[in-house]
């Protein structure tokens, strides 16, 4: 019987609890969420949720422990719950930005496993795009939280030094083409449609570019020669933005939060 605790419930970690009990992975019932103002938690415990602002307990009932606080706070936490991991019992998996599964034992304890595992919120609706690594977990574990990550959404199994890059690209990715939606739909509104219309269109282009990849298997550059007629008004609007760095913007900002990604946990020391 899988009981999980998701210690830090802030975005990411309710995120992945209605992504869980939406899959039918576990039932909220089985899953403790904890936050020290639990007050922000109603609405969970409204459905289902076990809520706890008791780390310990919340562990002692759990043999899935699912890291989620922020980096600076990570070590408040590990201090409190040590005394009451069992390497024999529990399998802990943080979701932690910057943070190695070896710093996770440092605290915990040398014999336990480790899984550290990207996600992004669109976990929430089964749609994550989720990297998953770990130095020292059995194949059995990593297989099992392999298919408990795909019943949320994709899953890629890295070497961990890729790990800050993964959260780059695909957990700050989710920001950054949400961004390029808004820039659109604003564009929209410029040639003439109401913000509403104009947000709509731009959510289902995007979302049909993808798929287009998604079920083709093909590269963007190849969809995008099907769109680009000669003298077209395509090939006009695609280079002016990338006269004015389109692309050179996205590979720069994800290369710098790749950068923050692994300065994170060191600087909150
Ligand atoms: N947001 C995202 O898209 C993603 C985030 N991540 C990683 O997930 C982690 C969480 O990020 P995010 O969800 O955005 O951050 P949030 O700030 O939204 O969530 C952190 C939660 O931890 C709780 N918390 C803090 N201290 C404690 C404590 N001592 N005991 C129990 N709970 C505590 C906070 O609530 P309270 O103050 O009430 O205690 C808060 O709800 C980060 O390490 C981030 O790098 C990874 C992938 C994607
Ligand atoms: O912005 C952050 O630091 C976290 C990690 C990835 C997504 N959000």
């Amino acid at each position: 019987m899988k009981k999980i605790a998701i210690i830090g419930s802030g975005n990411i970690g309710l995120s992945l609890a209605k992504g869980l009990v939406k899959a039918d992975f576990a039932k909220a019932a089985d899953i403790t969420l904890t936050r020290r103002n639990i007050d922000h938690l109603q609405s969970f415990a409204d459905a289902g949720f076990v809520v706890s602002n008791n780390n310990k307990d919340a562990v002692a009932k759990s043999n899935i422990l699912i890291l989620a606080v922020l980096p600076q706070q990570l070590n408040t936490v590990l201090d409190e719950i040590h005394p009451v991991v069992n390497p024999a019992k529990h399998l802990v998996i943080s979701v932690i930005s910057g943070v190695s599964c070896a710093a996770v034992r440092e605290k915990l304890g040398a014999d336990v496993e480790v899984i550290r595992v990207m996600p992004n919120t669109a976990i929430a609706i089964g749609q994550s795009m989720t990297c998953i690594a770990s130095d020292n977990a059995t194949v059995e574990n990593i297989t099992d939280v392999t298919k408990m990550f795909e019943t949320v959404g994709s899953v890629v199994k890295i070497n961990e030094d890729l790990m800050t890059s993964a959260t780059a690209l695909c957990a700050c990715g989710i920001a950054f083409f949400l961004r390029a939606i808004r820039a659109a739909s604003q564009g929209g509104v410029e040639i003439g449609f109401h913000a509403d219309e104009a947000l709509k269109m731009a959510v289902q282009t995007a979302k049909g570019a993808a798929d287009l990849l998604l079920l083709h298997g093909t590269h963007p550059e190849s969809e995008i020669d099907k769109v680009t007629s000669p003298k077209g008004c395509t090939i006009a609007g695609l280079n002016e933005m990338e006269h004015n760095g389109f692309s050179s913007s996205l590979i720069k900002g994800i290369k710098l939060s790749a950068l923050q990604a692994g300065n994170l946990y060191t600087k909150a020391q």
